[in-house]
């Protein structure tokens, strides 16, 4: 008796539109999966056309190509005495829609189309396609005739039904329906089907691996039965990495899966599952077995084939695998790396160029291109053709086989320090350390030619040169001496970009990568069209907090000593002149005005929680009462919101970075705002106002704890490397585990509620005072205090 099967899902990285390449790798994944012996073979969303077509999806052309594609899949041997099923788009009824197609031996067998569209975060597939709704049912779908000629076939069925072999019954949900509240894997499994194929576009975020495999073991605990879950992978022309992670699920438990991240193009995870198991599983299940009973009918599109074969008994079925998942740190240092590899290589430029500060931003960005670097050693050290293939291409190098990560870095990547007057000796030397121990090219430019020249245009025309304001300069002198330096930065970064290979010696150009990380952007801490302007972005989905643990994951793991001291350092922007002993005179935080985790904070709630002012007050006042009065809560909250209204426009000339948090705020795809924002927000303040009335006689400061800063949360977990200057009310030692730092969880280290009394901070975090400020250190200087109402930001915000 026939009672074992062998099914393979699919990993592919497609690309949109790009319908040979798209072809060529379900044509490779078929044929893997035969050969490993697999009777099925399913694959992700929409794989034929890719899923990022977006607007395409409007096009008759993409339906056109996906059936002539789909045809070329059905007409190919390699298919033969095969069940296979694909996704594509298709027409019916001049309604467009998003569908799986299963054929067997040249016959179509059912068109499925997805019955829930996914319109969260960046997916808008309502924009593109209807949701099937006619449960149970279908409709005849006229076949193009060029499929008509070929399979003599000339109608399928479409709709919502289930295909029935000789042996067992398969049945389909396509992504959001496994998310959705009423997934169809309920209602078919209570109709007897016990292999529910689910072809997706899941996208990767940090922290979110978990969810699609519990969704997926639950779904077969639940209703027992085999859960088939093929994912794309990679970059296919957006800003998103799909995230991998196809899985096979039987009656709860995983037991076979493909990696999250990875530069191969193809994987193919084989299971072999005894359907017997399904059987005796879900009829042990009492309750289950009353509702199944009275279930309605799926109707059956049967399918001559035996998926299993009558001599398995020896065949040993794929035992359960315990999934581990990576740390957030692992998955910042291989996502974006593998999405700047699949950018680069179809992007058909030859490498990267970098403005590299020593700073902890632009840091990472160059030390993921070396991460992408170990990625590309390590596939064509395991004989990945297509790898070589590509790198061969990028480098114009047909003999080139890439054997360490270092000597690879320095033909990819053009790292480059922009020194200014204003640059301290330190950063310079880490930007120059970097770039060594992670082997890039390096080049140091000064500015400060460029800087006068511009300088002297002005001078020329008004008579008039403007001053820092160390040198008496008004707070708008000041900021426009700052804001050319930072532009200049980035027509010189194009410069080099465009010329550097000439230099070396070879053809074409190089992407420019930027570095504004997810919380500056939201503050709008940076100068519009300055090295933020880049070609792309590989941490501008990315947390500081978040940064600092990948760099300090990283400094270990990739043996890059430096980046110890690149994470100590106050991070500061250099535009203003150094103190006359050669000291900084800003710093990050204490120019914008609040902390990064604070900054973290306040992105959270805006986003994922749908907080405006007053709700985001509320909450606030809450989690912060230990520390902070409730005036001292809402001047921050108006703060934030203040520099967020004034700083919105920004968000729409942000430079594409790979999608990697929930609070982003881009603009262009995931956070749909107005970029004019009455700044004020006289209603909204005015309701926070009102409330601090209230609360602000009842309050009593209730303990003594304070919240400890992103650093501190970094650092605590490791006290030989925190060198703190604190005033004399902190304790340094009480610092709370790195694990809360990016729940923003309230910590507990001591500060004395007097600080808060006589001088109220700026952050809760805060940890030093203005007497520290430029007192420096070799470890980190805390530095990020200030009184209320006496500091302006460098925008001249009063604060
Ligand atoms: N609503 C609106 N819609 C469209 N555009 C608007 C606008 N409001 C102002 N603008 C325009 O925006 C421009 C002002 O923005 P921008 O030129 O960016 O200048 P701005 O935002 O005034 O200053 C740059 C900010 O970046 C900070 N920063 C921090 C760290 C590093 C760096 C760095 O550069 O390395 C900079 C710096 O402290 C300062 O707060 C002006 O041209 C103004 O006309
Ligand atoms: N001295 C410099 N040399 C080269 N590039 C620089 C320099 N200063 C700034 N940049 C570039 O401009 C970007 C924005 O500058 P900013 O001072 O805002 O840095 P940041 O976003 O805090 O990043 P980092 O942590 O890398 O300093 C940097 O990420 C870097 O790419
Ligand atoms: N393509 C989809 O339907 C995506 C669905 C789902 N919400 C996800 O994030 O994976």
């Amino acid at each position: 008796m026939g009672r074992k099967i062998t099914v393979a899902i699919s990993t592919l990285n497609q690309w949109a539109l790009d319908f040979e390449g798209n072809l060529a790798r379900i044509l490779q994944s078929i044929l893997e999966a035969k050969d490993m012996g697999a009777s099925y073979r399913t694959g992700p969303e929409l794989e034929v056309c890719g899923y990022s077509c977006e607007d395409h999806f409007r096009e008759p052309d993409t339906y056109l190509h996906s059936w002539e594609t789909l045809l070329e899949i059905m007409m190919s041997p390699i298919c033969e005495n095969m069940l296979v099923d694909v996704g594509m788009p298709v027409m019916h009824r001049n309604v467009a829609y998003n569908c799986r197609v299963a054929f067997y031996n040249r016959q179509l067998l059912l068109i499925r189309p997805k019955m829930a569209m996914c319109d969260d975060g960046n997916y808008r597939e309502s924009r593109w396609f209807t949701a099937w709704t006619k449960s149970l049912y279908t409709e005849d779908y006229v076949l193009p005739r060029m499929i008509a000629q070929h399979t003599g076939q000339d109608t399928v069925p479409f709709g919502d039904a289930v295909i029935a072999t000789k042996d067992t019954c398969i049945g389909y949900e396509i992504c959001e329906e496994l998310w959705n509240v009423r997934s169809k894997h309920i209602e078919m499994s209570l109709s007897g089907v016990e292999l529910i194929v689910n072809g997706s576009g899941s996208y990767m975020e940090l922290r979110k691996a978990h969810i699609t495999t519990d969704l997926i073991r639950n779904a077969s605990f639940k209703a027992g039965g085999a859960y088939l879950f093929s994912n794309l992978r990679g970059c296919d022309g957006q800003r998103v990495y799909f995230n991998g992670c196809s899985a096979i699920a039987l009656n709860g438990e995983i037991i076979a899966r493909s990696r999250q991240f990875a530069l191969q193009d193809v994987e193919v995870t084989l299971a072999t599952i005894d359907l017997e198991e399904i059987r005796a599983y879900r009829v042990s299940q009492r309750s289950r077995c009353t509702v199944a009973a009275s279930a309605p009918t799926y109707p059956r599109i049967h399918c001559d084939f035996e998926m299993s074969t009558h001599s398995d008994i020896f065949k040993t079925s794929t035992p359960p695998l315990q999934w581990v998942y990576h740390t957030p740190e692992e998955e910042i240092a291989l996502g974006p790396a593998c999405w700047l590899w699949d950018y680069l290589r179809r992007s058909g430029q030859g490498g990267f160029f970098l403005p590299l500060s020593g700073g902890v931003d632009s840091s990472s960005s160059a030390t993921i291109v070396h991460s992408m670097c170990r990625l590309i050693v390590h596939a064509v050290q395991h004989g990945d053709a297509q790898v070589l293939h590509d790198i061969r291409k990028i480098l114009a190098d047909t003999d080139y086989t890439p054997d360490n990560a270092a000597a690879l870095c320095n033909r990819l990547l053009v790292t480059c320090f922009m020194g200014s007057v204003n640059s301290s000796k330190e950063t310079r030397r880490r930007a120059s350390q970097l770039a060594n121990q992670l082997g890039s090219y390096h080049i140091e430019i000064s500015i400060d030619l460029a800087v006068n020249a511009l300088l002297s245009i002005f001078n020329t025309v008004t008579g008039l040169t403007p001053r820092f304001r160390t040198q008496g300069g008004c707070a708008r002198q000041n900021l426009a001496l700052q804001n050319i330096q930072s532009r200049i930065r980035m027509v010189l970064a194009y410069i080099f970009a465009q010329l550097m290979l000439w230099v070396r010696n070879r053809p074409g150009g190089l992407l420019v990568l930027g570095s504004a990380n997810v919380d500056e952007s939201l503050r709008g801490y940076l100068t519009k069209y300055d090295c933020s302007s880049a070609d792309i972005n590989p941490i501008g989905g990315i947390s500081k907090t978040d940064l600092r643990r990948f760099l300090n994951y990283a400094k270990d793991k990739y043996n890059v000593p430096v980046l110890g001291s690149i994470i100590e350092a106050p991070p500061t922007a250099e535009l203003e002149p150094l103190q006359e002993d050669g000291q900084l005179m800003q710093t990050d935080e204490q120019d914008m005005g609040m902390t990064y985790s604070e900054l973290s904070e306040y992105g959270r709630l805006r986003k994922q929680a749908f907080c405006g002012p007053y709700s985001m007050f509320c909450k606030l006042v809450a989690t912060w009462k230990g520390d902070l009065s409730p005036k001292e809560v809402a001047d921050k909250v108006k703060h934030f919101f203040r520099c967020y209204a004034i700083n919105r426009h920004k968000m729409t000339v942000l430079t594409p970075s790979v999608h990697a948090e929930s609070y982003s705020p881009d603009d262009n795809r995931f956070d749909h705002r107005p970029f004019l924002y009455r700044a004020n927000w006289s209603w909204q303040f005015k309701a926070i106002d009102d409330e601090v009335d209230k609360l602000q006689p009842i309050y009593t400061p209730s303990s003594s704890h304070m919240r400890p800063s992103s650093e501190d949360l970094l650092l605590s977990h490791d006290a030989t490397t925190t060198t703190t200057h604190r005033s004399s009310h902190l304790d340094s030692k009480h610092s709370s585990p790195l694990s809360s730092a990016s729940l923003g969880d309230v910590g507990v280290s001591t500060a004395a509620v007097g600080l808060v009394d006589t001088a109220p901070l700026i952050g809760p975090a805060a940890s030093g005072s203005l007497g520290a400020l430029g007192k420096k250190s070799s470890g980190y200087s805390k530095v990020h205090v200030n009184v209320l109402g006496k500091i302006k930001d460098r925008t001249g915000i009063p604060v």
